[in-house]
Formats: structure tokens, sequence, C-alpha cells
């Protein structure tokens, strides 16, 4: 039995004050927690989230890193950097640095080994775009998406990733993938797991991500292989992620 994880993803979002009064409310709103909750927030605030969240049930970490340990690479957060703030996890490949920041597949899986190297948890995102969603081509391209991990992390790696499954076209437009859309995919992907480490993918957990909400939460949770979800929009307002949580 896998636990659940309820992983917000605040993007480029907050700000000091907001995420005082944001985790002020989840904090004062969450009763009996019955899985595993984060928050990734943007890298400036992870300071905060470590004082905020620290002996809380919500763990927090950031939503990139670099795939370099160290260096001449402006702009970029390292995975020490990471753990400097008591990071448990790590977003790598979402979706939206695949398009905006043309990051490969190769790419994201050594940010994931990176993670690894550094006792951080990988969120691996894959998802596929409208287009190819009505091309047929779903499970090709997330299947693509996670090789590049499989080929690159050995069977005890593989155990400490999770994996968020992300249609493109759900993310952020209130379109949510129906539970048994998600659930296939989500077996897919166990499928291309199992087949390389049978005991890595019963423990991995595979979360989903795309609109998800209060309303259709419970229902997304329920199926088999949806084991949490990676919240977007929903992550900001404290009600709305507490009821996540809860359905959880
Ligand atoms: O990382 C989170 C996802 O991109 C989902 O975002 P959303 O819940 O706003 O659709």
């Amino acid at each position: 039995m896998r636990r659940k994880l309820v992983a917000g993803n605040w993007k480029m979002n907050g700000g000091l004050a907001f995420n005082a009064a944001l985790l002020a409310e989840i904090k004062a709103g969450l009763k009996q927690v019955d899985c595993d909750v984060a928050l990734c927030a943007p890298a400036p605030y992870l300071a905060q989230c470590q004082s905020e969240l620290a002996g809380t049930p919500i763990g927090w970490g950031g939503q990139d890193l670099s795939a370099h340990a160290a260096g001449a690479y402006t702009g970029e957060v390292a995975a020490s950097m990471l753990q400097d703030f008591s990071c448990q996890y790590v977003i790598v490949g979402h979706s939206e640095r695949r398009a905006y920041h043309a990051e490969s597949n190769e790419l994201v899986a050594q940010k994931a080994l990176r993670a690894l190297q550094t006792g951080l948890t990988p969120i691996v995102c894959v998802g596929e775009t409208l287009a190819e969603r009505e091309a047929g081509r779903t499970d090709e391209v997330v299947g693509q998406q996670l090789d590049a991990v499989l080929q690159l992390l050995d069977g005890a790696e593989l155990a400490k990733i999770v994996v968020a499954y992300e249609p493109v076209w759900a993310i952020g437009t209130g379109k949510t993938a129906t539970p048994q859309m998600a659930q296939d995919v989500h077996a897919a992907l166990r499928a291309k797991l199992s087949a390389k480490n049978a005991g890595a993918a019963n423990v991995v957990k595979i979360l989903y991500g795309g609109s998800m909400k209060p309303d259709n939460a419970g229902e997304l949770l329920a199926m088999p292989d949806i084991d949490g979800g990676l919240i977007g929009g929903a992550a900001l307002k404290a009600a709305d992620f507490l009821a996540i949580i809860a359905a959880a």
C-alpha cells in the first residue's frame, strides 16, 4: 500500500506576506493527516518554508535544480543549496520547464539523478500535449520521458523517485483528465517501471497533476495507480489545498 502524497507547486507565485498568510492558514486547518504533504516553493522562499514548516507534517522543496553540482551557472540552484534549507523534494521536468526552457528528457533525467545523489526526492514530471493526445501518442510520449530516467537510474535509485503525470492540456486550464484516462496512463507508467524493476514499481508514487481541485480530487485519488496529486492553482488557496489533503 503506497502512502499518498499531496504536493503543492506554487510555481512563480507568492510573496513574503502572501506565503505567511497561506502557510498559517494551512497549518491551522491541518487536522489529521493520513498522507504525505509537501509544498514546492520558489527558491527565494525556501528559508521561509523552512522556518514556518519545520516540525509540522508538511515537507517542502524546490521547483527545479541544476544538473551540475556547483560552478559558473548563473541563475541556477544547486541541489546542495536546496539541502541547505532542509528541502526533501524537488520537482524536475515540469512541462513549463520543458516548454519554456527547452529541457530535454536527458537533462531531466540528469537532474533527477543529481537530486537523488544529494538525498532529495525528485518529483519527475511527464505529460503529453493536446496534439500528442489527439494523435494517439500519449503512451509513447510519456514513455520516452520516463525511459530517459530509467536508463540513468539503477533499481535502488528508481525506488526513491516520485513520478507526476501531468497532461499539459489539463494544467491550469480547468480541464481534467477523467479518472479513467489518468489511471490508464498511470498504469502504463507503472508497467514501464516494472519492466525495469518490479520492486521499485510497487513503491514509486505516481501523482496526477492538472486542474486537480477539491471537487475532482476524491475520484482521481480513488484510482488504484493514482498515489497523490501535484497541485498548482489549488495549492494557492488554503481551503482548497486542505480539502485535497482530506480527500487523500
Ligand atoms: O505542478 C502542477 C501542475 O502543473 C498543475 O497545475 P494546476 O493544478 O494549476 O492545473
